[in-house]
């Protein structure tokens, strides 16, 4: 029987979240060894573990069936593989910055500059929609002691917190491009696989769907029920079930961790008491 082929990042900014993510899939992989490749001992599918800048080649390669990147390494890999689904985990930016006493007028400013990156290929691209005339000096690491180093006039790089363009003492200036990490495939899987491809895709999605819920009880005089659904927009209909105490009513319902907070206020004031929110596992809708 043939078994799906993930490649992950083997140590790095994507590693932790890519297990955790396939292990919340109920996927059962063994522990520790140091392995570089493994089998799961509950699903049909094989975790390679590599180089996240290698990755978009062995997709592209067939070498592995589907895998996870970051977006700012997909685009810059310039291979034929696409997004199946974004993962939302690893959110960061690729940003020009440049040393921050610099008085900054606008994109022009790097015309004629030298500009240190680990992304040639979509920094070059960005230029050129840009129309900027600037050279590229790419380095594989550590980028934001270029300017410091008289390597280059600014550079463009992974940005999150910004602490590490501070403490280099260098200012964001440009966003290039938003990125998260995704799960890419080269599309061309043999049936078996794209049926465990899917089966898979079922269950990040599930997963997915649950973290942006939160499953909502609270407790409210019968007559002040009306109100409160009205507030509460579900998954779909409320369940309403009789408290011991007479008159009162216990409600359940699911809720968007985004519209929580918005909400909570309007809740309590409309009568509902003893609010509980509990994180959901799975949703499957
Ligand atoms: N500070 C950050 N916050 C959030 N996401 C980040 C951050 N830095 C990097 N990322 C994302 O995680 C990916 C992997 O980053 P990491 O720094 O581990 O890569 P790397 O050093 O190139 O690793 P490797 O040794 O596998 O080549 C990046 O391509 C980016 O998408
Ligand atoms: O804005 P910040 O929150 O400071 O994050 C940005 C930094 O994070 C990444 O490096 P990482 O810490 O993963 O180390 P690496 O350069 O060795 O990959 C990236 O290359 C930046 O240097
Ligand atoms: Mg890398």
């Amino acid at each position: 029987m043939s078994k799906l082929k993930i490649a992950i990042q083997k140590s790095g900014r994507l590693s932790e979240k890519s297990i955790q993510l396939i292990e919340e899939c109920g996927i059962k992989l063994p522990n520790g060894g140091g392995k570089l490749i493994t089998e799961s001992t509950n699903f049909p599918v094989e975790v390679l573990f590599l180089r996240d800048d290698d990755i978009p080649e062995y997709v592209d390669q067939g070498v592995a069936d589907i895998g996870v990147i970051g977006e700012n390494v997909l685009l810059e890999s310039r291979k034929n593989i696409t997004i199946v689904e974004k993962l939302g985990f690893s959110a960061c930016r690729l940003s020009l910055a440049v040393p921050k006493e610099i008085d900054y007028p606008d994109l022009a400013y790097f015309n004629g500059k030298k500009v240190a990156t680990s992304y040639p290929n979509i920094l070059s691209d960005y230029f050129e929609q840009n129309d900027i005339n600037a050279t590229i000096e790419f380095i594989s690491g550590s980028v934001e002691i270029a300017p410091g180093i008289g390597l280059a006039a600014g550079i463009c790089d992974i940005v999150s917190s910004g602490s590490t363009l501070l403490s280099n003492g260098l200012k964001e200036v440009e966003k290039v491009m938003s990125s998260q990490a995704v799960l890419v495939t080269s599309g061309n899987l043999e049936a078996e696989k794209q049926a465990i491809l899917n089966k898979l895709l079922f269950r990040i999605r599930a997963v997915q769907k649950a973290k942006e819920s939160k499953y909502i009880l609270l407790n409210a005089p019968n007559e002040k029920l009306d109100k409160i659904v009205k507030i509460l927009p579900g998954m779909n209909s409320p369940t309403i079930l009789p408290l011991a105490k007479e008159g009162w009513s216990s409600l359940h319902s699911v809720i968007g961790e985004d519209k929580f907070w918005d909400v909570i206020d309007a809740l309590k004031d409309a009568g509902a008491e003893g609010i509980l929110v509990v994180p959901i596992e799975k949703m499957i809708v």
